[in-house]
């Protein structure tokens, strides 16, 4: 009789098949939320591939890199060492052992990060140590991105790009700012996500795309609940497929 797809993980006996999931989207569409709690939800490893680009851009602007300079940032690219951990109950990261978790989510690197993630030289090292990190996860793992089904991880066994209107997503990040700084400009949101979004889209190297064979789910009119119930459906599917 053919095993069930609870009894198929060879790391873990009578727990699902490991499962490599790629999430992309643009900003704000919920990617790091869904991710993280599909990711506590199944057992699987999370890994946030904007906070490696972050990361990375934060330590140059802390190492006096002039992040406008590609020449420049190619060659300080493989100086700092990015560890990120993947336990989605505890994400982490660190630049050169500093725990850069709190200030990679500054403005200043928001407003930067689009600039080092377009460069060659940064992505093919981080993109290198994303496949090595998936490859170091027998139980299987959900990487959220922007060009993980496209890219990284061409052969994943799911692929989900998620999408919502601009205006939803300026909502969402404007209830993270007022929760923050008490008060938010929702139309400067807007601009600022759809200013990295246009960036992000049209650098030449590996830009923000869907996958041909993603599968998309616009979470315009979704609570974060229904998404995470989707994307868990979805994946339970094909392990059992
Ligand atoms: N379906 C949803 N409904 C309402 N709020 C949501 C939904 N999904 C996510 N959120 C909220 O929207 C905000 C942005 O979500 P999140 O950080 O997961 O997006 P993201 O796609 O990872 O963004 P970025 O790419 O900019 O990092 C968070 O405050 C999150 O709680
Ligand atoms: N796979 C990825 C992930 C992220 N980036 C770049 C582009 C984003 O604007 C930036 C920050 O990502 P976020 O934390 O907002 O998810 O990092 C990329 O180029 N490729």
């Amino acid at each position: 009789m053919a095993a069930s797809p609870q009894e198929t993980n060879p790391v873990r006996p009578g727990a699902r098949a490991p499962v490599v999931v790629a999430i992309d989207g643009p900003s704000g569409t919920g990617k790091s939320s869904t991710s993280k709690a599909v990711a506590a939800k199944l057992g699987l490893r999370y890994l946030d591939t904007g906070a490696q680009y972050r990361a990375i851009t934060w330590w140059m602007l802390t190492h006096g890199v002039d992040v406008n300079d590609a020449a420049a940032v190619a060659e300080a690219a493989g100086r700092p060492a990015i560890v990120s951990t993947t336990d989605p109950a505890a994400p982490g990261i660190t630049a050169d052992g500093e725990d850069a978790s709190g200030p990679i989510r500054t403005q200043e690197v928001t407003a930067a990060v689009s600039a080092v993630s377009a460069v060659p030289a940064v992505r093919s090292r981080i993109t290198e140590l994303q496949r090595s990190i998936a490859a170091s996860a027998p139980e299987g793992m959900v990487v959220e991105g922007r060009d993980i089904g496209t890219t990284v991880l061409p052969n994943a066994d799911l692929k989900i790009f998620l999408t919502a209107s601009p205006e939803a997503r300026a909502e969402r990040r404007g209830g993270e700012l007022k929760a923050k700084n008490g008060q938010a400009d929702l139309a400067a949101t807007q601009e600022a996500l759809l200013k990295r979004d246009r960036a992000d889209s049209s650098r030449a190297v590996s830009p923000l795309l869907k996958a041909d064979d993603a599968v998309e789910v616009d979470t315009t009119e979704l609570t974060l609940e229904q998404v995470i119930e989707c994307v868990v459906t979805l994946i339970v599917e094909k392990q059992r497929a």
